[in-house]
This record gives structure tokens, C-alpha cells and sequence, in this order.
């Protein structure tokens, strides 16, 4: 698969005098989880449309699997899409929604059914009709039709919107799995920022239309200042030693407390190096993200701007 899975360059989309999207460009590569955030109305659905030629550029260009929307000619085969709704004929049952799906995408191989409820939990559900199904099972019958004929991008637009606890925490579960287990590229809008956060590696942020920021997982742990947290006796001392043990990145705050933003190894053996090298340690503590916290923050920095410019 070649590096980049979706390549946007400079689209905008009008709706009669209404500009929609505005000279959006960015691009998804194979393997990321890319959350995309934005407010009610800021465009990520009429993004997720055009991708998937449901919808007609205004201007721009996207390129999806090597090949120009438009011109599709493998490229929508190889996607699995839940776009607002989930799909699934109500009156059908799971297994009977799953085999319209299979012919639909002309797909032969018998076991991709029993492999599509395996995945997602629902074989003992088979023989229960779309519309007795709970929301959560609903969502999950959604994701199988997505992943049926096993595609190597998926497209999710608010995909646990009014699920439970549980619910939420399976289908997080259920995308890290497709996305380490069968290596599927996802791109995925969702309002749960805490649980975009858990799951995506990558992130666009969308407003009026525009991407105003495309940031990694590691450069908002380094801008919300999360890692773990050490106090020590000599700061200067503790960053020669991480520095020289080659720890992972880190930044001093101040006198007696560093922060490490990434490290491969545990909080144990951080203590322990630092103590060996004769540094007193009183505290390590694990500091979290919040990319809600740095969303509304971005957000409330972009309208000052707008007030200022009016
Ligand atoms: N077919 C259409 N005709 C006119 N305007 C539309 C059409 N589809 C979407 N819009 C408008 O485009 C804007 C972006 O809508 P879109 O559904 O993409 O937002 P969104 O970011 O997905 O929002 P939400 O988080 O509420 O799903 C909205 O103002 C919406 O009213």
C-alpha cells in the first residue's frame, strides 16, 4: 500500500451561496488512526461525503488509494464506511444484512461473515433482526457491514455516539484491534474527545469549514506538557542522566520537576537510573492529555481572533 492512504488537497465545497468546506488540505497515512474534531456544523461529515463521492467537489482535488475521486476505480472497494447512520436494513436479521452486504460487494469467500460477527461480538445475534437489536449491538452489526470485504481504510463518523460506558470501551477496543490486528487505516470523527484521544495517533481540527490545526498524539503531549511527571533534588543532574541514558524526550520545568514526554520504558526503571546516578526522587507521577482541554482552548484563541478582526 502505497505511504498515503487519503491525499486532500485544497478542497472546498458550497452549498448554493453557503461555503461549506473552504481549501481543506490534508492527507491520512497508512496506518494512522486520524481523529477529526470540530463543532455541530464545522464540515467533517461533508468532508467524510465527498471522500467517498456521495457528494461532488466544489474545487480541490482527493485522492483516495492512489486514485482521483471521480475516477474510483478499486478505491471505493477498499473502504468501509459508516457515514451518520449506520446501514443495516431493520426487518433483515444480522446474518441476512451481512449476506445482502457480501452481494453487494460481490464478495464470495463464505468465511468473511462468520469472521465479520466474530469480530465485532455478534455471532450469537445472528438470527435477531436489525431492528431488536440494542444500540450498542446496532453500532457493532454497523462496524461488520463496514469491515465485511475487509477494507484498508474505514471511514467513521461518529461512530459511539449514544453508547454506554461499556459500549464506548468495546468499540474503542474494537477499532485498536482493526487498526494493529489487520492493519486498517481509519479516519474517524467523533465529539468524544477523551475517547478520540485514546485511540487516534493523529489529529485534524476543523472550524467554519477550515482545518486550523493537524497535530500528532506526540506533539500534544508535548504542548499540554503530559508524560510522567518526576520531582527530584538536582534537575540539572536528572536531565544530564536521562539525557545521556538516552530516556526519551523530556523537558525541565523547573528547579526540581521534568517532565518525560515519551518513553519506552516503565516509571521503575526511570526511578531506578535516576537514583543510581545519584539522584534523590520524591515523586513521579503520570500527568494525562487532555485534548478537550487543548480543543477549547485552540477554539476560544480562534474566535478572540475573529472579535479582534471584526
Ligand atoms: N446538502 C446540504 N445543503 C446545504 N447545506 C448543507 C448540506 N449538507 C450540509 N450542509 C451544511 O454544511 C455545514 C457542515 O455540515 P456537516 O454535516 O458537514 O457538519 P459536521 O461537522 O459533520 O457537524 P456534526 O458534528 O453536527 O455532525 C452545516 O452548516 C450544514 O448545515
Amino acid at each position: 500500500m502505497s505511504e498515503n492512504v487519503l491525499v486532500i488537497k485544497h478542497v472546498s465545497k458550497q452549498f448554493g451561496e453557503f461555503q461549506a468546506l473552504a481549501d481543506i488540505s490534508m492527507t491520512v497515512k497508512a496506518g494512522d488512526i486520524y481523529g477529526l474534531i470540530g463543532e455541530n456544523g464545522a464540515g467533517k461529515t461533508t468532508l467524510m461525503r465527498l471522500i467517498t463521492g456521495l457528494s461532488h467537489l466544489t474545487a480541490g482535488k482527493i485522492t483516495l488509494l492512489g486514485e482521483s475521486v471521480g475516477h474510483y476505480r478499486h478505491a471505493l472497494r477498499r473502504t468501509g464506511a459508516i457515514i451518520e447512520n449506520p446501514v443495516a436494513f431493520p426487518n433483515l436479521t444480522v446474518n441476512q444484512n451481512l449476506k445482502l452486504c457480501a452481494i453487494q460487494h460481490g464478495l464470495a469467500e463464505p468465511q468473511l461473515i462468520p469472521e465479520a460477527l466474530e469480530f465485532v461480538n455478534l455471532t450469537a445475534k445472528q438470527a435477531t433482526r436489525a431492528s431488536q437489536l440494542s444500540l450498542g449491538q446496532r453500532q457493532r452489526l454497523g462496524l461488520a457491514l463496514a469491515i465485511l470485504p475487509r477494507p484498508d481504510f474505514l471511514i467513521l463518523d461518529e461512530p459511539i455516539n449514544g453508547l454506554d460506558p461499556n459500549g464506548i470501551i468495546e468499540f474503542r477496543q474494537l477499532i485498536k484491534r482493526l487498526n494493529e490486528e489487520r492493519h486498517t487505516t481509519i479516519l474517524m470523527a467523533s465529539h468524544i474527545l477523551s475517547e478520540l484521544y485514546q485511540v487516534a495517533n493523529r489529529f485534524g481540527i476543523i472550524r467554519h469549514g477550515q482545518l486550523i490545526k493537524e497535530l500528532t498524539k506526540a506533539e500534544l503531549d508535548v504542548v499540554n506538557q503530559s508524560g510522567l511527571e518526576i520531582t527530584v533534588d538536582q534537575v540539572t543532574l536528572a536531565g544530564q542522566v536521562l539525557d545521556r541514558e538516552a530516556i526519551g524526550e523530556f523537558a525541565i520545568l523547573d528547579d526540581h520537576h521534568l517532565i518525560i514526554h515519551h518513553t519506552a520504558l516503565s516509571a521503575a526503571v526511570i526511578n531506578r537510573t535516576l537514583v543510581e546516578n545519584r539522584v534523590a526522587v520524591s515523586a513521579v507521577v503520570q500527568r494525562e492529555s487532555s485534548l478537550e482541554q487543548y480543543y477549547t482552548r485552540l477554539i476560544a484563541e480562534e474566535d478572540q481572533a475573529d472579535v479582534e478582526s471584526d
